[in-house]
């Protein structure tokens, strides 16, 4: 039986205030705990797809379901509240450099305190605790202590996956997340996620560039072209001719 959805795009439009447009008519849903690959040429949409999902971007028309709850309804608290249960990795890990990998971890965690508190660095023993099982999770609990800009790219963004695990997400929206590695440590970073997704039935979204690595990893490719959505299919449908298309300049 499909899984009820955990996303679902309703008619979204987003054109940006210089005029451009991001997104067109996007209209599909996302069921809970599938690993959905977003490919398409660069400026074809993809991480304005994924921004309007947590609210980094505005919709300019329709909606956007999170669990069943229109995002543009979320204010204040609540928008952080929505945040929390959807974590995000970026191509370039957007760690703080100079802190270790244990305070960066932590800081995945900011959102379950007031303010003052996780300014002033009082986090709880627990919390502390979650890190090197975050750390673990990802093979990098050795590392706590390191400085994360000792660390190579591959091993930075997994820390950057840690980080995420600390706000207990259900859903992880991973931009570009490879695309600055290289092949072995791409893969050690694809099958963390792919691991995260089956064991701990998180739903995971990944706009990848790489066509081969769409097709090991998927559960689903959804292709964009100039913010459209042209192409939707399961694994097991999708062909190397089709996403050949994808890729052709238009
Ligand atoms: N803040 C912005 N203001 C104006 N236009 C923007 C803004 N951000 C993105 N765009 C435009 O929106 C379109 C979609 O961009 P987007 O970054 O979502 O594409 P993408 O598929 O993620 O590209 P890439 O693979 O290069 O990251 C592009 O034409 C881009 O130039």
């Amino acid at each position: 039986m499909e899984q009820a959805p955990i996303i679902s795009f309703k008619h979204v439009s987003k054109v940006y205030s210089n005029g451009t447009v991001g997104l067109k008519d996007i209209d599909f849903s996302i069921p809970k705990g599938q690993f959905l690959v977003v490919v398409g040429l660069s400026g074809s949409g993809k991480s304005t797809l994924m921004r309007t999902i947590n609210r980094m971007h505005e919709v300019t028309e329709g909606e956007v379901y999170v669990e069943n709850e229109a995002v543009s309804a979320y204010k204040g608290r609540s928008l952080r509240t929505l945040r929390r249960r959807i974590g995000m990795i970026f191509q370039n890990f957007n760690l703080i450099n100079r802190s270790s990998v244990e305070k960066n971890v932590l800081s995945g965690r900011v959102s379950y305190y007031p303010t003052w508190k996780s300014v002033m660095g009082l986090f709880s023993a627990e919390d502390k605790q979650k890190v090197v099982t975050s750390l673990n999770r990802v093979n990098m609990a050795e590392k706590i202590y390191a400085r994360a800009d000792e660390l190579s790219g591959g091993q930075q963004q997994r820390v950057a996956i840690a980080r995420t695990l600390m706000q207990d997400p259900k859903i992880i929206l991973a931009d570009e997340p490879i695309a600055s590695l290289d092949p072995l440590t791409t893969k050690t970073v694809m099958d963390i996620l792919k691991r995260l997704n089956q064991e701990d039935g998180l739903t995971v979204i990944v706009n990848l560039h790489s066509v081969e690595l769409a097709r090991e990893y998927a559960d689903r490719i959804v292709g964009l072209r100039a913010g459209e959505l042209v192409y939707d299919e399961p694994i097991s449908a999708v062909t190397e001719a089709d996403l050949n298309k994808i890729y052709q300049a238009i």
